[in-house]
């Protein structure tokens, strides 16, 4: 195995019935890699997320964290062995503050007097220190965003699973997004849903394209945005 794969899907496949939602995908992500996955409605990308997370077990194939694979763990030891993924915070959050959040995401992986200075770095860190007695539930839409960001990155994941982490976000905390995402990839890498172009173009290395559950196109961010493939499936003209 490569010392430096940090995660290998092989052959991964996912059915519901009669739909294959991923059809044999293979996918590698290095340590200080930032991968795009895009890919129009419906083409497999948040499946493929769930199987690389253990919310979803494969149909077949298999997921190598770190050279182990993690087929059919549960996702809290997925978790465990250095994978976070960005999700909707549950509303039992709302009602704490910001600190006492981010501080019990950070005590899953550090005993409690340690998990509250980490949540105090890790506030720091992506500059939302001045929003730490706020309640999470009073936060406006991108505020919130980043709070939940701080809580999958305050146990310090090796590889983080963002969904479309700026959906709904303004201009300026997208820009302190892309930076955040960024700097995430100097300890591990970073794998990215995202629809917004801008966002892609602005911090992406590797686009995968992701269509009727396969990976159609994958290279650097330029070349696959102008591939005429690619421009084909979001105007929904099939190639094939
Ligand atoms: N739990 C499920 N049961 C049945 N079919 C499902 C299930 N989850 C997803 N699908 C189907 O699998 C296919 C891929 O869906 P998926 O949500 O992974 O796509 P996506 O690329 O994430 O789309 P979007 O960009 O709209 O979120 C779709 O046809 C979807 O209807």
């Amino acid at each position: 195995m490569n010392e430096d794969m940090l995660i290998e899907a092989r052959n991964l496949t996912m059915r519901f019935g009669g739909v294959t939602a991923v059809d044999g995908v293979d996918l590698s992500v290095r340590y200080g890699e930032l991968r795009c996955l895009i890919g129009p409605n419906g083409a497999g990308k948040s499946t493929f997320f769930k199987m690389l997370s253990g919310q979803l077990r494969p149909s077949s194939g298999d997921v190598l964290l770190k050279g182990r694979s993690i087929v059919g763990m549960p996702a809290s030891r997925i978790a465990r062995l250095g994978l976070g993924l960005k999700t909707q915070v549950p509303s039992v959050f709302a009602g704490l503050s910001v600190g006492k959040g981010v501080g019990l995401a950070a005590g899953r992986t550090l005993p409690p007097s340690l998990a509250r200075q980490r949540a105090a770095a890790t506030l720091e860190r992506m500059g939302i220190a001045h929003l730490r007695d706020r309640l999470v539930g009073e936060l406006a839409h991108g505020q919130r965003q980043l709070v939940e960001l701080a809580m999958v990155v305050a146990p310090q994941p090796d590889l983080v699973l963002l969904d479309e982490p700026a959906a709904g976000m303004t201009g300026e905390e997208v820009e302190r997004l892309a930076d955040l995402v960024v700097e995430l990839t100097r300890s591990g890498a970073v794998i990215i849903v995202e629809h917004d172009m801008q966002f892609i173009q602005r911090i992406a290395r590797i686009v995968t394209v992701f269509n009727r559950g396969k990976v159609l196109v994958e290279g650097p961010a330029d070349a696959v945005l102008s591939d005429a493939r690619v421009r084909d499936v979001y105007l929904g003209r099939e190639a094939a």
